[in-house]
């Protein structure tokens, strides 16, 4: 079986305070971008797990697919399986891709054995596995609070826009980000602005993390920039970076490129 765990932007986030278990509040919407992944799992002799396409930093027994069928395992008796993933959505990007790719191995396990995992369920396994891996159980545009793991219905809909996400080849580690992030009580009712015209989101909604590593990295300004100039309705950096994405009319028929690098474009429909 095999299916295409999908990437996420986060449309402002406020990181608003401290929790007692050293994580933090934050509040932000989660919304899926079609830059996908492949991943296919079928039953093996035993388990195992391989790779292809970007390469992912750490060992093999810590990705994020492995953790998640070790998970399921402790309260199903699953057979052994071969997993096999094509990596393709930027990795340290804030596009949340090792946490799609855990949770739809959730998903794929749960109909591969039927193992009747209603959608609350699959989002509890999630949420031992990553702060934003249970926004992919549902996959649809959200207000997430808490730690990103606790959700607010949200009526967003920008099916008349499209995205375009530059990752400019620069690996933050989220937990990096957290560490120079100072959580502070919004000025701006974030979920307010959203409801207003995406028109008017530039003078407000905002991403806290930009303040926090916009002074390190001056890439991420410059490409915030560049999509601005282009046309971009909106731009921000995505979660804790490092990719910047702008929402263009539908009809913006230019294709950006960043030539001389070894930057990512991604281009696509909301
Ligand atoms: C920042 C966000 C915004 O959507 O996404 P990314 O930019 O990584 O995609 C998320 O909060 C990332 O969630 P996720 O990547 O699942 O984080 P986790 O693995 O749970 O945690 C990694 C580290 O980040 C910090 N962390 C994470 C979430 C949170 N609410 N508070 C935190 O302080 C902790 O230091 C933790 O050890
Ligand atoms: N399937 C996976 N894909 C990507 N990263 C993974 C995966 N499994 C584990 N990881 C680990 O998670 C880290 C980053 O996760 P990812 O969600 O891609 O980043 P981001 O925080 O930018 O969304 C990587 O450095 C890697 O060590």
């Amino acid at each position: 079986m095999i299916i295409f765990p999908n990437a996420k932007i986060n449309i402002g986030l406020h990181v608003v305070n401290r929790r007692p278990d050293g994580f933090r509040n934050l509040e932000s919407c989660f919304y899926p971008v079609n830059w996908c992944d492949a991943l296919e799992i079928i039953r093996a002799e035993e388990t195992r797990f391989t790779s292809s396409g970007l390469t992912i930093p750490g060992e093999t027994d810590m990705n994020l697919c492995l953790k998640a069928y070790k998970l399921l395992q402790q309260d199903f008796a699953l057979p052994p399986v071969h997993i096999h993933l094509h990596k393709n959505i930027p990795i340290g990007a804030g596009l949340g891709g090792g946490s799609a790719d855990a949770a739809f191995t959730l998903k794929l396990l749960n109909n591969l054995f039927e193992l009747n995992l209603l959608v609350p369920d699959l989002e509890n396994y999630a949420r031992r596995l990553g702060s934003d891996c249970a926004f992919f159980i549902q996959n649809k545009p959200v207000f997430a609070v808490e730690k990103g793991d606790v959700f607010e219905p949200i009526d967003l809909h920008l099916s008349g826009y499209q995205a375009v996400i530059i990752y400019p080849d620069l690996h933050i580690t989220t937990a990096e980000a957290y560490q120079k992030v100072v959580p502070k009580n919004p000025n701006e009712n974030l979920k307010n602005l959203l409801q207003q015209p995406l028109t008017t989101w530039k003078d407000g909604v905002q991403n806290d993390f930009e303040e926090a590593l916009f002074p390190s990295y001056p890439v991420l300004p410059q490409l915030k920039a560049y999509l601005d100039e282009a046309g971009a309705l909106y731009a921000s950096m995505t979660g804790s970076g490092s990719a910047v994405f702008g929402i263009f009319p539908k009809d913006f028929s230019q294709k950006l490129t960043v030539t001389g690098t070894t930057y990512s474009v991604w281009q696509g429909a909301l």
